[in-house]
């Protein structure tokens, strides 16, 4: 189904279902293939899809039927996690290989973005505040300072937020710019149709005719040969020309595994930024501004002290899962006439509560208590019994057996293959230094806060 039939459907929905439901339950739903009568529908979660599922179907149905589509069942599947242009919005609004779009400049503009993703709804905190100053310095479309732009990050931690930002920016101050943005996915799709097509003249005039190309996902061209070639040349043509070129991959140029070293210096070769995890302050903040937006959608609807600290504290994952979470929490909230607050939370989110539950590994546990008393680690797992290694090895023990599903012999082969009697008895020892020893006691603390961060 094309754009403008899932534009014009949305319209109808609308209409039909209210600007409440229509936020919440249709404005996510990203069209995916129509095959065989039935069409897919891509879903932010399980619990949504069932939703939508018992609750429009029909409506969908019959307004896909109207537009055109024929179908006679929908297929509600999961977007993909990571890196995937199905959960994301997508750039090209025509079939890339169409004559008239390869001859057609105006194609590349950027239309599509989602406008939720603008600078003013990106929370900046110390873990993005870097990535986030650099991409608005690109979206300044001043004279190009770093070519290119690169932004790393873990999944859902809002490369593909700030790469909409920019392009929004640059429409709005220099909309004579020819902005492309697309995934490095989109990127290989229309160089396959270009090559079948026998348009490579088509496809390199448009790619060499931007003034600012912004690739998301590039991790996705690893190990794809001829694609990562026309990339490359792409890069170099651009770069030669001045032109601004932003990127962004889950993980640093040089961790990405099948990618050309030629590429990967290219890659390097200007400002690479990443967005760090999250920590608890930009949390919160993401969730309160979040909430705002909700509240809009649910005038009356008010939450309880304390719910966003537990979310923000408890979800640590990555930003989608937690505003995912928000989203659910408003609308069951909504539905079963019940306040937020931390009773309907832990009912509503218990399974989002569960998978985010952190799990601290021995290793992790090892670092810290080094780090913390200043010694190798090596030295803290290998056999010396000096009291200021015995100890911090001790503490690092009874760490485990607390903060660990890790049974005593487990833990004994990962410090240095030691029996689990030794273990025991430097678990026990803890338990009794704890006791009388302050100093020990609040290092246990402090540790305890530091793992559990
Ligand atoms: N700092 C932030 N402020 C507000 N919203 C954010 C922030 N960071 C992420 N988000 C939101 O989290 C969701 C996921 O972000 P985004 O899609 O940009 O992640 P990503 O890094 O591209 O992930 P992926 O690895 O899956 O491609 C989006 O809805 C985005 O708006």
């Amino acid at each position: 189904m094309t754009q403008d039939q899932w534009g014009a459907i949305r319209q109808r929905l609308l209409k039909t279902v209210g600007q409440n439901n229509f936020t919440t339950w249709i404005e996510p739903l990203v069209p995916g293939p129509v095959s065989e009568g039935i069409a897919t529908l891509h879903v932010p979660t399980n619990f949504f899809g069932n939703y939508v599922s018992q609750n429009f179907a029909d409506l969908i149905l019959h307004e896909l039927n109207a537009e055109g589509v024929e179908v006679s069942r929908l297929n509600f599947a999961l977007a993909a996690p990571s890196g995937a242009s199905a959960a994301k919005p997508v750039m090209p609004a025509k079939k890339p290989a169409a004559p008239q779009a390869a001859a057609n400049t105006s194609v590349l503009n950027t239309a599509p973005l989602d406008p939720r993703f603008s600078f003013d709804n990106f929370v900046v905190g110390k873990p993005n505040e870097l990535a986030h100053a650099a991409a608005r310095r690109v979206a300044e479309g001043g004279p190009v300072t770093f070519n290119p732009l690169f932004l790393y990050g873990g999944v859902g931690l809002g490369k593909t937020h700030l790469m909409h930002a920019i392009a929004l920016e640059l429409q709005q101050r220099k909309p004579q710019m020819n902005v492309l943005y697309l995934s490095a996915e989109q990127f290989m799709y229309r160089f396959v149709q270009a090559l079948r097509d026998r348009k490579m003249m088509d496809f390199k005039e448009i790619f060499r005719s931007v003034d600012v190309l912004m690739v998301d996902d590039v991790q996705f061209i690893a190990g794809k040969d001829s694609t990562q070639e026309e990339f490359f040349h792409t890069f170099n043509a651009l770069v030669d020309q001045n032109k601004q070129i932003i990127i962004s991959a889950d993980r640093a140029p040089g961790e990405i595994k099948d990618l050309e070293d030629r590429v990967k210096s290219r890659l390097q070769c200007g400002l690479v930024v990443d967005l760090h995890p999250t920590d608890y302050e930009l949390r919160l903040g993401i969730l309160q501004s979040k909430v705002e937006v909700q509240r809009r959608n649910y005038p009356g609807l008010e939450v309880d002290d304390g719910v966003l600290e537990f979310l923000a504290h408890r979800i640590s994952s990555n930003v989608r899962v937690l505003e995912g979470a928000l989203t659910r929490l408003f609308a069951f909230a909504s539905l079963v006439g019940r306040e937020i607050n931390m009773e309907l939370t832990q009912d509503c989110l218990a399974d989002v509560l569960r998978d985010s539950e952190r799990k601290i590994t021995v290793e992790e546990i090892q670092r810290k208590v080094s780090d913390h008393y200043n010694i190798r680690l090596s030295d803290m797992i290998g056999p010396k019994r000096l009291r200021s290694y015995a100890r911090p090895r001790q503490v690092a023990m009874y760490l485990c057996k607390q903060m660990t599903s890790r049974s005593l012999p487990e833990i004994g082969r990962r410090f240095g293959g030691r029996d689990h009697t030794t273990v025991m008895h430097g678990v026990r020892r803890i338990e009794e230094l704890k006791q009388s020893d302050g100093q020990i006691a609040e290092d246990l603390e402090m540790l305890r806060r530091a793992l559990e961060a």
